[in-house]
């Protein structure tokens, strides 16, 4: 993709997407996809929070050349962002899943797609078929091992290269939308990734049997990783503690998320979590972050604090509502551009350039104060502390 495209001559930022977007939705499918759970504190905090950090730019850097480029899952991605796994893209626009994957691997960029998706794990990976982005496979783990099994093995015959397993849902947060307006999967979609008995009542009304398995524990994760050769990934952890429970198990990773505001309200904004989970797990393992990016500074704000990789869950969805496979073009074009510009304002030539003193917080007095750089620990320590196959 020619990274410098055409500008749309309505949206110019993700706000501008967010808000074209939404006038084409019903009430239902906007209400369902811009909201969360209860009285969406932590909705709205994801977003507030990248504002109480503030840039310190560095100035007289030779800027001329600026690499965003970075590595993912094993492959070279364009920048540091990729697509969070969010259910029914079909319910945005027809392209659904498939389209949001064209448009990811057109720009060279990951995508995760969730076990709720409109679209199969098999035909999503082949819209990326030589493009060489990387693809992963998100599993609540329902209460049925067969399922969980199945999904597991279809997702690496797609040739995905991760198996993210989400940590936040034992059960569905109480999203108030779902229930003022009755919602529920139009008939003419499906979840081809969950077998042809799932429907989405069986999400809504919490049969856990089929939807979530509520005893998820560590143990489980640790059986579940050792039966696939992807690379394991914890998605919605939100604390230092089952962070280092996380290195223990020996995943490859955790992405810092409470599902976009919509399990626990109140949870803490993940931008804000961010920072005790980097410092405890001291490099061994991956750490990336979802949850309120919308803007090019949010995602150097997020590596600046110590975070490996970004995703955005509705940014994708209101490009798809906006206009199909082309507004998500758009919306990664926007975050692109934005993204490259923070980086040259800022003094910065190359991620590994960006820092934690590149960003300055509020204090208990009112001023702001410049962060301490991290420590380079991969000189301290390389690789998870368990190998989670030697240990089963
Ligand atoms: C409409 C919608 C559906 C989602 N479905 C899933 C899902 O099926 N599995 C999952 O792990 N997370 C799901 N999420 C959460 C996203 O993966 C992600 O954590 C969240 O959207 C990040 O916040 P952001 O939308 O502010 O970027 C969903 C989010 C939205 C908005
Ligand atoms: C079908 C839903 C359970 C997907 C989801 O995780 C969400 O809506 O946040």
């Amino acid at each position: 993709m020619n990274r410098k495209a055409t500008r749309d001559s309505v949206v110019f930022s993700i706000s501008d997407l967010q808000r074209e977007a939404s006038q084409k939705l019903s009430t239902t499918v906007r209400e369902y996809y811009n909201e969360g759970a209860m009285d969406l504190v932590t909705v709205k905090d994801n977003t507030a929070a990248y504002d109480r950090l503030r840039l310190r730019p560095r100035v007289c850097v030779d800027v001329a050349k600026v690499d965003a480029s970075t590595e993912c899952f094993g492959s070279k991605v364009a920048f540091p962002l990729g697509f969070s796994p969010a259910a029914m893209h079909k319910l945005a626009h027809k392209d659904g899943e498939c389209g949001t994957s064209r448009a990811a691997a057109k720009f060279g960029i990951n995508m995760l797609l969730s076990q709720y998706a409109t679209d199969s794990i098999g035909d999503v990976t082949a819209m990326g078929a030589g493009a060489g982005n990387a693809y992963g496979m998100q599993v609540c783990l329902t209460e049925d091992p067969a399922t969980n099994t199945r999904l597991i093995r279809d997702a690496e015959a797609a040739g995905c290269k991760s198996l993210v397993i989400t940590v936040d849902a034992p059960a569905l947060g109480r999203r108030l939308n779902e229930y003022r307006n009755n919602f529920s999967l139009p008939k003419h979609l499906t979840f081809p990734n969950m077998g042809a008995d799932m429907d989405h009542s069986d999400v809504v009304t919490y049969d856990p049997r089929k939807a979530y398995d509520a005893a998820l524990t560590w143990t489980k994760i640790r059986h579940i990783a050792a039966t696939t050769t992807m690379d394991v990934y914890l998605k919605g952890v939100q604390t230092a503690e089952d962070a280092l429970e996380a290195v223990r198990c020996g995943v490859a990773g955790i992405i810092v998320s409470n599902h976009g505001g919509r399990q626990v309200d109140s949870a803490v904004a993940t931008i804000d979590a961010l920072e005790e989970i980097v410092d405890a797990v001291q490099g061994r393992i991956q750490v990336h972050i979802d949850g309120g990016i919308r803007r090019g500074s949010d995602i150097f704000k997020a590596l600046a604090l110590g975070a490996d990789h970004c995703w955005v869950g509705r940014v994708p969805i209101w490009g798809l509502a906006y206009n199909g496979e082309e507004g998500v073009s758009l919306a990664i074009q926007l975050l692109y551009d934005e993204f490259a510009t923070t980086m040259t304002l800022m003094g910065c030539t190359k991620i590994s350039d960006i820092k934690r003193s590149h960003l300055s917080r509020m204090g208990p007095d009112g001023g702001f104060h410049k962060l301490q750089d991290l420590p380079d620990w991969s000189s301290k320590v390389a690789g998870p502390i368990l190998d989670v196959h030697a240990r089963l």
